[in-house]
């Protein structure tokens, strides 16, 4: 059983308080710190770059969980390892859902010493990609269509974390569990029963104080 792991999303970060937001989440129990990376054509939305990703690295010694919600994530995944990702995690969508493929990213970020995994929007079949999870140090669910912060979970992705979790136990594995979107003190219960270990919040982190927030869906 892994550890439960909090990654909040600075996506919803307060940026007019940068510093203190960011010595809010050193001082939390937040392990990881998640970074939503956003193209404007993979998902309808544009967030931050490699810059950004240095300048939170420099700020922070939490484990940079990369999520690439961009159409051409190898051509930009250098970029991104050279500004501090600890792990990355892209769109099987992106790559045309082609297992050989992702293996082979999932094996170049390995060969960097990089975490890595692939992460599914909520209409992907996530059974296709069986063959990958011996290699995998964590897969991500998304439980809201990827590109904002503030949407409703949606619980019905749940029954791909069943159906990861079954497998992780049937094939001794031991890669992580995380998902993304709607996560609340309610959710996060939900999540964990599934067989969650790593939650990725946005919003409800960000909106009150931050380690108390992070401790009640530890
Ligand atoms: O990747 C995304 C959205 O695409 C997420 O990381 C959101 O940023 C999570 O935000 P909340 O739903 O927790 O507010």
């Amino acid at each position: 059983m892994n550890e439960h792991i909090v990654a909040p999303s600075v996506l919803s970060l307060d940026y007019t308080h940068l510093k203190e937001q960011v010595r809010g989440l050193n001082e939390s129990n937040a392990k990881w710190l998640h970074f939503d990376v956003m193209d404007g054509h993979f998902v309808p939305n544009i967030t931050f770059g490699p810059i950004i990703l240095h300048t939170f690295d420099q700020m922070s010694d939490l484990f940079m969980d990369v999520h690439l919600m961009i159409s051409d994530p190898e051509k930009y995944i250098p970029d991104f390892i050279k500004a501090g990702a600890d792990g990355i995690t892209f769109h099987t969508e992106a790559v045309g859902n082609d297992i050989e493929h992702i293996r082979k990213i999932i094996d170049d970020l390995h060969a960097q010493s990089i975490k890595a995994g692939f992460v599914v929007k909520p209409k992907t079949d996530i059974k296709q990609f069986e063959p990958l999870l011996p290699i995998v140090d964590y897969i991500l669910i998304m439980s809201v269509e990827p590109g904002f912060g503030g949407q409703k979970f949606m619980p019905d992705q749940l029954e791909k974390v069943r159906w990861l979790d079954a497998k992780r136990q049937e094939k001794g594995l031991s890669f992580r569990i995380e998902i993304d979107g709607g996560i609340n003190e309610t959710t996060a219960k939900e999540a964990y029963a599934a067989g969650c270990d790593t939650l990725v919040a946005g919003s409800y982190v960000f909106k009150a104080d931050i380690a108390k927030q992070v401790d009640s869906i530890l």
